[in-house]
């Protein structure tokens, strides 16, 4: 029997949010308010300089516990839930045994610059370009095909177990369903267009996997999920809190956050500030090819409609900044005070700080460059470097946007924002004048889970269209440009001197 809670406006939608840091469950009504959340961290194991990984026993562990925390905080029962969402961190890259469902080794984040020398093998081999046109992705160690390769080249008897048909692989959106619908127990393997779309094994056309790249790369078919759309029921989940409840949608973080952001027009950007930085903009259902250092990814496909394309901008060091400040530097206690250190002084005193701290993402894709601070004169306090430091996050997304306008043709009339930085106001109001554009922030800030939930929700007949979700989204705030031309362009021209130090550091051979 289904049951309503306090809330008064059951049945719900549930969301995984299978991220970097941490996973979480958050329980959301029809009108897409957040009825409960929870949220585990696991641990970021460091092995080598440049390598992270994760342990896939432990965030399955994790994934349970929080779903079984938000449906109590709820009040609610599995009867209660009409489908469950996935949305997860993208690339990070898995592979187990179907037989016992253990892993192999631990996760490969996408963080993790391992495959570098690979993929400059691979360079050499093929061209740096030459599975962009089929997959909208650049060659470099961020993407999933290079890291399954490595598993496949360095655990040992592995790639035996694999041609046998024993080892499936995929990325954490797989890992969950499979565990959920059952795992060793008659799981499904499958996972989404856009999950697919970061593997560089996907063409982007066909949203098939490429058997030419496949080749190239040496990974054996047997161990790929089957790719299915974004919004369609997989499974039903088997044991634990949720015990028969449909599987319903699974999208990449960034792409599910598009979605939370009901970016469905053709022209419609989000960006999103959390660890990193990554802006989309929906560029309609035919694909973008990028000329500019943007990636050209999925941004949706719900059931057996057209697909919906995006270009990317990706960030890969914004938040983790602040945390460096913090716990590296010492400067601040906590991420909050960076503002009012930043607030401290009237402008940056000089300094530009470029945090390629693992290369350069977009729109320069760098692997040999390394972080600077450059401009530093006996005037400059910790406070210009705080300031710096969010500029940094602010001069970033501007040559994104600066690219999404070259590729795409598209003026950004305003930027919808969202994730952890954004309730730095110094940052919003920054970003706003170096774009000089509006930034406006919705009340749901929780719009990865939300994005996943809506896919969800429509897959089961929840909601009846995109336009009943669009309804749902809400301005919390608004921040409007208030610099001088001169000043900005000063300013930016400075930013891109300063980027330009970075390039070159590291040598081949390192
Ligand atoms: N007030 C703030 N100012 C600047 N950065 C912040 C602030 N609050 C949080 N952050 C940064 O935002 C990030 C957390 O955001 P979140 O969206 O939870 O990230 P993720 O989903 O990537 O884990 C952290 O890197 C943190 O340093
Ligand atoms: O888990 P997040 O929020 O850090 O997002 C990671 C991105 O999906 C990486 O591409």
């Amino acid at each position: 029997m289904s049951t309503t809670d306090s809330h008064g406006h059951g049945p719900f939608i549930a969301a995984i949010d299978q991220g970097t840091t941490s996973s979480r469950c958050i329980v959301f009504d029809r009108d897409g308010r957040i009825v409960s959340v929870d949220q585990k961290e696991h641990e970021q194991i460091f092995p080598k300089p440049g390598w992270v990984e994760h342990d896939a026993a432990e965030i399955w562990r994790n994934v349970q516990e929080v779903v079984a925390g938000a449906v109590e905080k709820a009040g609610i029962t599995a009867a209660d839930v009409k489908a469950i969402g996935i949305t997860n961190q993208r690339e990070t890259t898995l592979m187990w045994d179907k037989n016992t469902g253990e892993p192999v080794h631990n996760a490969i984040v996408w963080q993790d610059t391992r495959t570098d020398g690979l993929c400059k093998e691979l360079g050499r081999n093929v061209g740096q370009d030459r599975f962009r046109r089929e997959t909208g992705l650049p060659l470099a160690s961020y993407f999933s095909g290079p890291k399954v390769r490595w598993l496949l080249d360095n655990v040992e008897g592995l790639r035996e177990r694999a041609e046998r048909g024993d080892i499936l692989f995929g990325t954490m959106d797989s890992w969950v369903i499979w565990n959920l619908t059952g795992g060793v127990d008659g799981g499904v393997h499958v996972t989404d267009v856009t999950n697919a779309s970061r593997t560089m094994l996907m063409n982007l056309r066909s949203l098939a996997w490429d058997e030419r790249i496949l080749s190239s790369m040496e990974i054996p078919a047997a161990v790929l999920p089957e790719i299915r759309s974004s919004a369609e029921v997989y499974g039903t989940a088997k044991g634990g809190a949720l015990a028969g409840v449909p599987v319903a949608s699974a999208l990449g973080d960034q792409q599910a956050a598009l979605f939370g952001q009901t970016c469905f027009d053709q022209g419609e950007a989000k960006s999103t500030y959390g660890t990193g930085t990554f802006m989309l903009m929906n560029t309609g259902d035919e694909p973008v090819q990028s000329y500019n250092g943007l990636l050209t990814t999925v941004g949706y496909r719900i059931g057996d409609q057209k697909p919906v394309y995006a270009l990317e901008g990706s960030i890969a060091v914004t938040g983790s900044l602040v945390q460096w400040m913090r716990d590296q530097m010492g400067l601040i206690k906590s991420a909050a005070e960076i503002e009012t250190l930043a607030s401290s002084v009237e402008d940056n005193g000089g300094a530009y700080f470029v945090p390629a701290f693992s290369g350069l993402f977009a729109p320069y894709w760098r692997s040999d460059a390394r972080g600077v601070i450059a401009g530093l004169t006996r005037y400059v306090t910790k406070a210009h470097i705080a300031r710096a430091v969010l500029e940094a996050t602010a001069w970033q997304t501007r040559e994104i946007t600066d690219a999404m306008t070259k590729d795409s043709g598209v003026e950004l009339t305003a930027l919808k924002v969202d994730g952890g930085m954004t309730s730095n106001n110094l940052l919003m109001q920054t970003l706003s004048d170096f774009l000089d554009a509006p930034v406006v922030r919705p009340m749901v800030a929780e719009t990865t889970c939300l994005g996943a939930a809506y896919a969800a929700g429509l897959a089961v007949g929840f909601w009846p269209d995109t336009d009943a979700l669009r309804a749902n989204w809400r301005r919390a705030a608004e921040w409007t440009p208030r610099m001088d031309a001169d000043t900005r362009d000063r300013e930016y021209k400075s930013w891109l001197k300063a980027v330009e130090r970075t390039m070159g550091w590291i040598e081949d051979e390192e």
